[in-house]
């Protein structure tokens, strides 16, 4: 083996699963296994090394300004990659370049501005069910009591790179799913060992597997604290049963330690979720209303985040995906929020004026993770200080505002004018990216610097001047002052003036076409110029370390304003989004209430050209029904509405306005959507099974104050079945949970319930007939709807016209036996439901049965008591066998 292969295995065996890209002179390369899943993942020519020995070695690689492209591709693909850096200059190598590992990039570990979307945040997550928690307290530790999801509780804590941000906290494990949809991170590390966790490789994260000891509670206690600068976890919230939300904390620090070799000194508060609770949504949920991301293609352009974003920092969209992922619960909290966005409605020039100012600042969050982890450049700290440089302004503007929301942030926006100054002072207009690339620092602000970089411009100066004098005294006219790293200055001339040269050249160089000369006054003046070169490199270099520095000692109070920044967007955007679609304020309250007048929803209000949504009004209160019945045709707007009573409701507890000319709406603790069928069945369940897991988990969970939507339950098996379990889950929402409803179904027999339970009202949407044709008004009204237009919704899909016609054929048939069929048979209604009453289920054709006919054409009178007993017995045997 050569001493680089050895030198590459001894790097390979550091960096464990991780794809190795090994930098040789320009390129990365890759070896071997890992040159060959590259080559196949990247499109690399895969080639070998020694092609001629017996075990050739595969390798594949690329130029090294193409890595962030290849890296992203890697990582998308769910690999991690190590790179591996020559940390020497080649030139003053003895023998082998030395080469390191100088990080592990996994997609939760990115933080290159090229492999990140600016608008999202980026997070590793971690998570550990302690394989004593759900057992009963001092009794048996069978092992049905190990494994019940109830009790059982998973710590989850989740870090981002970029910014910082560092939250962990306690769940129970029937929620592990929920709470990752909601973090939505981009790479999950588990335990080896936990039975509990089965990675879901469906999920739109990767699953990383890290050793039982990077979760042990000890070093995570011990690791925490010392990254924190804290003595104890207790000051931050972490009490006795905080053990798992710490084990997790401690496994996601000590795999950003292993993967970064810079520090983290960003990390300097580890927030304790949990402590405020937040509206819960489930994972279903949170798909179903395309709260992030829509549901057909993933993006975020087209969901609600990507529709409402008006955000001018990309700090403020991150920070606006957070608010939509967690809304409040607390009327105060919301009502917070909300002054300061009513503030920024009314006060138009406020607004405008604050929003200017963002638009020029930096994104300060990701610009200060980069001083902590020393990967900064002199243009991000040039972007520091333009960041600051708005500071006084915005918060002149923000000084003296009527909410309290505004008044805090305000004083959350220290000015920093020290390190403006230098960073102001020091800095060029144009600075570049490396510090490497020299020349950033501003002439007059070091005067060291400035002498030593006059004193190389003199010597080039006379360098140039010594040329021409050399031209003049020798009559070589083409004579030439040129520089190469081996010979340093020379005199270059061409052979056909080679008899002109004088005797005090020094040759050093035969070339084809001339000869190259020095002079001891060239060489004198040479190491004057390099000298002051270098020596104003290395100025220039400590120059920048100490600015750094000074950014890197104010990093805490920077944090707090780039949150201040973020915050301060958010609320202004909210307000822009608020002024241009008309959308007003809405009254939140304790009750379990909901009134919406002239309601839009929110996706269509802002896409749609204005005033084409056609609005529509919700009312729910134990006064005027909580459970909405909602037919009518297809393509009427069923859906539609349903999303956006939900989705008006999520704004509301943000603090946003509403789309909506008024809008009263009862805080929810929970928002349930049930709606379409989702992708699972490539998690192995049909669309059926994960219909009525989602609503079993619905009837399970939902309080009062939840507000659940349903859109159609039961389509995915027969018409009777589906018919009797939205009946069945209508009454028991009813009469067991009693929460805020809105069901929007085929199935108009439902309609009845609305006799029989007092809290069930009827709405459909009004369509009107025209010429054949189906007029969509999307307007909502009391009553239920007696068609569903379903077989024109399918001319206007383009269904083959014979098709169509055979349709019709067959349901003016199925119409005219129903209508035809009068014995309809009777469904008592539940126990609690109002006696004697009960419901005609046209549907439900029992009366064709013969046992029923036989029933019917029974004597009793003429029956003895043995008869009787033998035709029941004949009757039950006939059932069983039908
Ligand atoms: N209030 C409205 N104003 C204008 N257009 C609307 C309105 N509501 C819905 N629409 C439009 O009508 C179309 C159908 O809406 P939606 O999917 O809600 O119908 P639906 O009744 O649920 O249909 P189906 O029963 O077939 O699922 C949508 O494309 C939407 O753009």
């Amino acid at each position: 083996m050569t001493p680089m292969m050895r030198q590459y295995h001894e790097a390979k065996e550091a960096c464990g699963d991780a794809l190795l890209f090994f930098r040789m002179g320009d390129f990365y390369e890759l070896f071997l296994d890992d040159a060959k899943t590259a080559a196949g993942i990247l499109g690399l020519n895969l080639t070998s090394r020694d092609k001629d020995s017996e075990n050739p070695t595969a390798m594949a690689g690329f130029p090294h300004h193409q890595l962030d492209q290849y890296l992203q591709k890697l990582i998308r693909a769910g690999y991690r990659a190590a790179v591996c850096e020559q940390v020497e200059d080649p030139k003053q190598a003895k023998g082998l370049v030395r080469r390191e590992v100088t990080r592990v990039v996994s997609a939760g570990t990115l933080t290159d501005d090229g492999l990140l979307d600016p608008r999202e945040p980026n997070y590793v997550a971690s998570v550990i069910v302690p394989s004593d928690s759900g057992k009963r307290k001092g009794g048996s530790k069978s092992k049905k009591s190990q494994a019940d999801p109830a009790t059982q509780m998973v710590g989850i804590a989740w870090a981002e790179l970029s910014s910082g941000r560092f939250e962990s906290g306690v769940f129970p494990r029937a929620r592990l799913d929920d709470e990752l949809a909601r973090i939505s991170p981009a790479e999950v590390i588990y335990c080896e060992d936990d039975p509990h966790i089965h990675p879901d490789t469906t999920m739109p994260w990767v699953w990383t597997r890290r050793p039982a000891w990077s979760f042990a509670r000890d070093a995570a206690e011990k690791s925490l604290t010392k990254q924190l600068c804290v003595s104890s976890l207790e000051g931050l919230g972490f009490e006795s049963d905080s053990g798992p939300a710490i084990r997790a904390a401690g496994a996601v620090l000590s795999y950003l330690q292993e993967t970064q070799r810079g520090s983290l000194d960003h990390f300097r508060v580890l927030t304790c979720h949990n402590r405020s609770p937040v509206l819960q949504i489930d994972a279903a949920t949170r798909r179903s209303l395309e709260i992030n991301r829509t549901m057909r293609t993933g993006s975020r352009d087209g969901a609600l985040l990507g529709v409402i974003d008006r955000a001018v920092t990309p700090m403020g969209s991150r920070l606006l995906g957070d608010y939509l992922a967690a809304p409040l619960i607390a009327p105060e909290d919301i009502a917070y929020r909300a002054d300061a966005v009513s503030e920024f409605v009314a006060n138009h020039s406020l607004r405008g004026d604050v929003r200017k100012i963002l638009g020029d600042t930096y994104d300060l969050t990701r610009l200060l993770a980069r001083i902590a982890t020393g990967r900064t450049g002199p243009r991000d700290l040039q972007q520091i200080a333009v960041t600051l440089s708005g500071l006084p302004t915005l918060k002149a503007r923000l000084t003296d505002r009527v909410s309290h929301c505004l008044t805090e942030i305000e004083s959350r926006l220290h000015l920093c004018p020290e390190l403006r100054t230098n960073l102001e002072n020091a800095l060029a207009d144009e600075c570049p990216i490396s510090a490497a690339d020299g020349n950033f620092i501003r002439a007059g602000y070091d005067a060291e610097l400035d002498s030593l970089r006059e004193l190389a411009k003199g010597g080039k100066q006379w360098i140039a001047s010594y040329q021409q004098r050399q031209m003049d005294e020798t009559g070589i006219t083409n004579l030439k002052v040129g520089y190469n790293r081996v010979f340093g200055y020379f005199l270059e001339v061409s052979n056909a003036h080679k008899d002109k040269v004088p005797a005090d050249f020094i040759r050093k160089q035969t070339l084809k076409n001339c000869e190259r000369y020095i002079t001891p006054e060239l060489k004198e003046y040479e190491e004057k110029v390099l000298a002051a070169d270098e020596q104003a490199t290395v100025r220039e270099q400590n120059i920048f370390q100490q600015l750094r520095q000074m950014a890197h000692t104010n990093l805490a109070v920077l944090q707090e304003v780039a949150e201040a920044i973020a915050r301060v967007d958010v609320l202004a955007a909210m307000a822009e989004v608020a002024a241009q679609h008309h959308w007003n304020r809405p009254r939140i309250t304790d009750d379990s209430v909901l009134r919406i007048e002239g309601g839009r929803h929110p996706v269509l209000d802002v896409s749609m050209p204005h005033g084409e949504f056609v609005p529509n009004d919700c009312m729910q209160s134990p006064e005027t029904g909580m459970i909405l019945l909602i037919t009518g045709p297809n393509m009427a707007g069923k859906s539609t509405y349903i999303r956006q009573v939900a989705l008006i409701t999520l704004l509301a507890q943000t603090g946003s306005f509403v789309p909506a000319d008024a809008a009263e709406i009862g805080v929810a603790d929970r928002i349930f959507a049930r709606v379409g069928a989702s992708d699972e069945l490539s998690r192995g369940q049909s669309t059926f099974m994960v219909e009525m897991v989602e609503t079993a988990r619905i009837l399970n969970t939902a309080t009062s104050r939840s507000l659940v939507i349903l859109d159609e339950i039961g389509r995915g098996t027969s018409t009777y079945d589906g018919l009797s379990l939205a009946w069945a889950i209508t009454e028991h929402l009813h009469e067991q949970i009693g929460c805020r409803t809105l069901f929007a179904t085929h199935y108009h027999e439902l309609a009845a319930l609305e006799e029989t339970l007092p809290r069930v009202s009827n709405l459909n949407v009004a369509v009107k007939e025209w010429q054949e044709e189906v007029v969509f008004l999307h307007r909502i009204v009391s009553g239920s709807a007696d068609k569903s237009y379903g077989i024109q919704v399918a001319r206007l899909a383009g269904i083959p016209p014979e098709v169509n016609a055979r349709a019709k054929d067959i349901l003016f048939q199925l119409e005219a036996d129903h209508r035809d069929n009068h014995d309809r048979p009777t469904i008592a209604p539940p126990s609690g439901g109002k006696s004697g009453d009960t419901f005609q289920l046209t549907l439900f054709g029992y009366a064709d049965h013969p046992l029923i006919q036989k029933i019917s054409n029974v004597e009793i009178d003429s029956m003895t008591p043995m008869d009787a007993l033998q035709f029941l017995q004949k009757a039950k045997q006939e059932l069983a066998h039908s």
